[in-house]
């Protein structure tokens, strides 16, 4: 890896839990591994009444989020003496003695000049901060890198997507905008390029020739916690497929780029976004979509509330905690292969697998023997588990013919090196190197909204896509079992959906 130049990075949302959970141990792992640039300092900004110290005892020393097995004491202290914090009044203000207080920093780190600000505040107050940015000149590159990285969600819509990026795009130039997309952050994710473009096996079959359909499950045991608030406005589709999913899906979709290039990259990613079938009439859009939402349930033998009981959750709500699609690319390589997809919380297990499914072999030679061919699955396990599974058929040992499923496995955790970094450590070395690669282009998600949009507007208005209810620890309503037509069905990873006694209609 190349020595990075020295940075100062700038977190709005210091007081928040992103701050506290992800992004302030990422940091101390990459310090801990000595990924981090030799000059280098945070200056944690909001509006909580906190000093350096107060800080630095919240996000680093007295943090739960940091395990125990990361630095001794000594090595967080000294980790710590890298953050800093200014009390910002309000967002609106005007910066000039924030932009004081980034100077005084900036000068006292050895190569001054670089900086990135990292928004880690709600969405509707981007714009403020890039203004204000701006216009204290801290976007001008004249004297130093100035890149500006944007959480999620981005927009919450088309329309506000669209608006957001000419907002931000007025402050700053767009190679320095870094929206972020932590799913792109992982490694399994990135080895679906790898899988695809780097093995002379996989790309000659990867189309419509040779694979029947594609399965993605996205699937979380946890509820939504302490954000009931937030998301109750969102959504599953909003909350993971507008954005995670739409990542997954573009990499597995897209042809191959000409290099590995961020532009070659995401020019490939957009066509691909481009290239998803847009469900526009009702009968499709009512055939093909399904929302589910928790009901009071048990995961792992622990009693969990409904997703109506959360904190912030309005208790009528029929936001969707369950959301399937079913949907088809339009283009040479994947005309009239269905894919599948399906994203939930309070799932019987945590797990994010891409299951190709390919077809069976042209000519039977062992039907006429009544023995059937096992069709092929290719499973590529993004989390927990990371790795890539193979499932082929072999002779069963001894007389006749009988065909048995055998597995081809690689795990990650088999190789030498396991230490695999975060996403949100991979992402913030990346955006310190000035790789954009990892994050998200504006024509990127406005693409993935167009898509997501119709879907959304139709649920809200139509009302007849009703939320079904599910009870936690079920894999989703009973229903979403038909979407995959013939005998296929989801890829069963467990306990099986058809016997809740708590399904039944939300809305
Ligand atoms: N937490 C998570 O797991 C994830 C979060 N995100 C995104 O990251 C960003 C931060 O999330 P998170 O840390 O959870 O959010 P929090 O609600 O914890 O708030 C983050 C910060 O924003 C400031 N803030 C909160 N409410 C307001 C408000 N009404 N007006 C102005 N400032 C406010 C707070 O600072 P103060 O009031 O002290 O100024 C706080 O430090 C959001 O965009 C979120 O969508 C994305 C993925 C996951
Ligand atoms: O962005 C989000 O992602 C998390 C799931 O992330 P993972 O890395 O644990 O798979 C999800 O819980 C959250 O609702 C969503 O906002």
């Amino acid at each position: 890896m190349n020595a990075i130049d020295g940075q100062l990075l700038v977190i709005f949302g210091a007081s928040g839990d992103l701050t506290e959970r992800k992004l302030i141990p990422s940091l101390m792992n990459l310090f801990q591994g000595g990924h981090l640039p030799e000059s280098f300092a945070v200056l944690g900004v909001s509006r909580s009444d906190m000093d350096d110290e107060a800080f630095r005892k919240k996000v680093v020393l007295d943090n739960p989020h940091i395990p125990e097995t990361v630095g001794n004491h000594g090595h967080r202290k000294e980790f710590a003496k890298l953050l800093h914090y200014y009390d910002l009044g309000s967002y609106e203000e005007d910066y000039a003695g924030l932009n004081e207080r980034i100077a005084e920093l900036d000068n006292g780190i050895g190569s001054p000049g670089n900086m990135i600000f990292y928004l880690s505040v709600p969405p509707r107050i981007y714009e403020t901060i890039a203004s204000r940015l701006h216009d204290q000149g801290l976007s001008s590159e004249e004297s130093g890198t100035r890149r500006l990285i944007v959480e999620k969600p981005f927009g919450y819509d088309l329309e506000s997507a669209r608006s957001l990026n000419k907002g931000l795009q007025r402050y700053f130039q767009e190679s320095q905008i870094y929206r972020i997309d932590h799913y792109l952050g992982k490694e399994t994710v990135q080895n679906l390029l790898v899988t695809r473009f780097s093995n002379s096996i996989f790309e000659p079959l990867w189309n419509r020739n040779y694979i029947r359909h594609v399965e993605i499950t996205n699937a979380e045991s946890v509820g939504v916690g302490k954000r009931g608030g937030y998301y109750d406005s969102a959504g599953a589709l909003r909350d993971m497929f507008q954005n995670h999913l739409l990542q997954i899906i573009s990499l597995v979709v897209m042809e191959p780029p000409i290099g590995p290039e961020a532009e070659a990259i995401r020019n490939e990613k957009v066509k691909a976004l481009k290239s998803l079938r847009i469900m526009r009439d009702p009968e499709t859009l009512y055939a093909h979509t399904i929302r589910g939402q928790y009901l009071a349930g048990e995961i792992d033998g622990e009693a969990v509330p409904g997703y109506r009981e959360e904190a912030g959750v309005d208790p009528d709500s029929t936001t969707e905690t369950y959301a399937a699609l079913k949907f088809y690319v339009d283009n040479w390589r994947w005309a009239e292969v269905p894919f599948y997809v399906r994203t939930a919380k309070r799932m019987p297990t945590k797990v994010t697998e891409v299951v190709i499914h390919f077809k069976s072999p042209h000519h039977q030679i062992f039907r006429d023997i009544g023995m059937d061919s096992k069709d092929n699955k290719l499973i590529i396990r993004i989390q927990p588990n990371e790795g890539i599974l193979i499932k082929f058929g072999v002779k069963v040992p001894g007389q006749g013919f009988q065909v048995e499923r055998a597995n081809l496995d690689f795990y990650y955790s088999d190789l030498a090196d396991q230490n695999i970094m975060t996403a949100y450590e991979r992402l913030l070395l990346d955006a310190m190197q000035g790789d954009a690669t990892l994050y998200a282009r504006a024509d990127e998600v406005e693409a993935a909204w167009e898509f997501v949009d119709p879907i959304l507007k139709y649920w809200s208005e139509a009302g007849d896509v009703v939320t079904y209810g599910y009870s936690a620890g079920v894999w989703g309503p009973k229903n979403a079992d038909d979407l995959i037509e013939g005998a296929y069905g989801w890829r069963n990873p467990g306990a099986h959906l058809t016997d809740d006694p708590g399904f039944c209609v939300i809305s």
